[in-house]
């Protein structure tokens, strides 16, 4: 065929130009441009000028086949070009997405391995204590993937002020899947739920209901309290969430609250979380001295609980300003004629000027709160001022105190420091541990992998543990302080029980010090208030005295006048009667 294309178009030779073409004639360009059935009429009959003799050859069979080849030709080249094309395209929005990754040290929801980035568990323990890093999905960006044999397209909307996440209003995932079948959807929604729900077990809530961090919950046999409390408790709590029925049979609200109270650092937070862990619930937790928390946006958190939860209010004295009055408390203190704020009333606790919570407020929410089966946690350290109408039981059902250690807490917190660790046994199997649950101690054990100390026999950490207990005066220091002093002493056992003499004589010290100073602050504010209640009753003795003098002036000047006056009336008229005489 490109032979006769060649030969169709004469050839000129000059000289010293080598090949010259001459320019094409109609005929010559017919023969070039249209396929060879064409080429073969025109060679064999001459080309029509009418329209009907064009069409009669463009639809003769001879011309057809070639129209054929000429589709299935065209038709290969544009599927190549397509497919080309459509990589090309794919390959850079990949590659667009690639550099859009939005990686981040938060945590949010659950915590996936799928989003964290390779290699992340591999690092030195140095950078073990920092928060893995992860990858986030892009804003606005479609992400495809497959479900269950179907193509199915992500995109993830944030309304608000975009990143950090702390800002965001509202997150919306749209996605799309290839399927009729709406089952499939929601067996992915399904799914998603379960899986989230797996994740979050392990996990609480912290903050204005806000997920802004997350912390393992705690064992239940890591708490060591005197013996049936956290039994007595965990029985409690148990029956009430069975009990659903039983309540609405008699027609008592379903919901119990628990306030716990006692000192400082004696296990109430941990003991919430280790119930939690316990009854497989989540843990709410709100801090009512949070800035600017007020009785609506209070009421407002309440009601965003789920169902079934543990809602912990912690410190619930937080709020107790002047004594939590009924009152609003962010209203200012009167000014006192002399200029100055009156000052609160003498044993009340110093005002907090971010929280305008009052009591009504939360009573109100304690109530919205515990409702359907939600279970209410609450701790104080001042339990004295709390408001009667808070304690009271339909609100606060079970009151528990938390002492300061305890001989037998001490000697348990001992043996859980120094026993055994969690696949180890002790020195010596056939004498058993009293704790009889080392395996779950919630301590770091001196046997883990990175800390070792020395091995103990069961007999040896006993005795040790009743020298510890020996030395500690019950009820003077707490849990936490005795947990930190342990903590000095991680590998050594027996350091602990020698030094514990003198660390609690030197607590004893501090205690005391502690005292003296609150016994001399309180006598310098006791001597402050009364020197300016003295000077202020000299102020107002000198006041009345000043007043008293100016007022006797006053009627002494007055008294004169009308002495003088009366003077005067007389002699005129005594005058002008010795005048009518004369
Ligand atoms: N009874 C206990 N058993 C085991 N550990 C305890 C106990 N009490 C306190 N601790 C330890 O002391 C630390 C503080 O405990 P926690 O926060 O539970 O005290 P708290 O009573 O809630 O204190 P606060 O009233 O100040 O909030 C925790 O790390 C915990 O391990």
């Amino acid at each position: 065929m490109k032979k006769r294309e060649r030969s169709t178009l004469p050839r000129v030779q000059s000289p010293g130009q080598g090949i010259v073409y001459p320019a094409p004639s109609l005929d010559g360009l017919l023969t070039l441009f249209v396929p060879s059935a064409l080429n073969n009429l025109a060679i064999s009959a001459p080309i029509p000028t009418d329209i009907s003799g064009i069409i009669t050859l463009l639809f003769s069979l001879s011309a057809l086949r070639d129209w054929l080849k000429l589709i299935v030709i065209g038709g290969f080249f544009e599927t190549c070009r397509r497919i080309v094309l459509g990589g090309y395209s794919k390959m850079i929005s990949a590659y667009k997405k690639s550099r859009d990754v939005h990686i981040s040290t938060n945590t949010y929801g659950a915590e996936s391995s799928s989003i964290t980035l390779d290699g992340e568990d591999n690092h030195s323990s140095l950078f073990k204590s920092f928060r893995k890093l992860s990858y986030l999905p892009s804003l606005s960006v479609k992400y495809s993937l497959w479900y269950k044999g179907r193509y199915l397209t992500n995109v993830l909307f944030i309304s608000g002020k975009g990143f950090p996440i702390a800002k965001v209003q509202a997150v919306a995932l749209y996605t799309s899947i290839l399927t009729r079948d709406r089952n499939i959807l929601v067996q992915l929604l399904q799914q998603a739920r379960t899986n989230y729900i797996a994740a979050q077990e392990h996990h609480m809530l912290f903050n204005g209901w806000k997920h802004v961090a997350s912390r393992a919950k705690r064992s239940i046999t890591s708490i060591i309290l005197d013996p049936g409390v956290k039994e007595m408790l965990l029985k409690d709590a148990r029956v009430f969430l069975v009990s659903k029925s039983w309540y609405s049979e008699r027609g008592i609200p379903f919901r119990r609250g628990y306030l716990l109270w006692g000192a400082p650092g004696s296990g109430k937070s941990s003991l919430i979380h280790a119930i939690a862990g316990e009854l497989g619930l989540g843990i709410f937790i709100i801090s009512l001295s949070k800035m600017g928390l007020d009785d609506s946006a209070l009421n407002d958190l309440m009601n965003q609980l789920p169902e079934r939860c543990i809602a912990l209010m912690k410190d619930i004295d937080a709020t107790l300003v002047q004594g939590l009055t009924r009152e609003r408390t962010d209203v200012p203190n009167p000014i006192k004629p002399g200029g100055h704020p009156a000052s609160p009333k003498a044993g009340m606790p110093a005002a907090n000027a971010s929280t305008k919570i009052t009591l009504s407020g939360l009573l109100n929410a304690l109530d919205v709160c515990a409702q359907e089966g939600r279970i209410l946690f609450a701790t104080t350290n001042k339990y004295s001022l709390l408001d009667p109408a808070l304690c009271r039981p339909d609100r606060m059902d079970v009151h528990i105190e938390f002492t300061l250690a305890s001989k037998y807490q001490a000697k348990e917190l001992f043996m859980k420091f120094f026993g055994p660790g969690k696949d180890e046994p002790l020195e010596k199997e056939d004498d058993e541990s009293e704790s009889g649950d080392s395996n779950d101690s919630g301590y770091s054990s001196i046997h883990d992998t990175t800390i070792c100390g020395p091995k103990l026999s069961s007999e040896m950490l006993k005795e040790l543990a009743e020298k510890f207990s020996d030395a500690i005066e019950p009820r003077q220091v707490s849990m936490a302080a005795l947990q930190g002093y342990l903590m000095m002493y991680k590998v050594q056992p027996l350091e602990a029980v020698e030094h514990s003499t003198q660390w609690l004589q030197k607590e004893r010290t501090d205690r005391e010090a502690q005292g003296k100073c609150k016994v001399e602050e309180q006598a310098d504010a006791r001597a402050t208030k009364e020197q300016a209640t003295t000077e202020e009753l000299e102020k107002e003795i000198t006041q009345r005295v000043e007043k008293e003098v100016r007022e006797r002036m006053e009627r002494e000047r007055f008294e004169k006048e009308l002495r003088e006056k009366i003077e005067r009336d007389m002699t005129s008229k005594m005058e002008s009667l010795f005048a009518e005489r004369a």
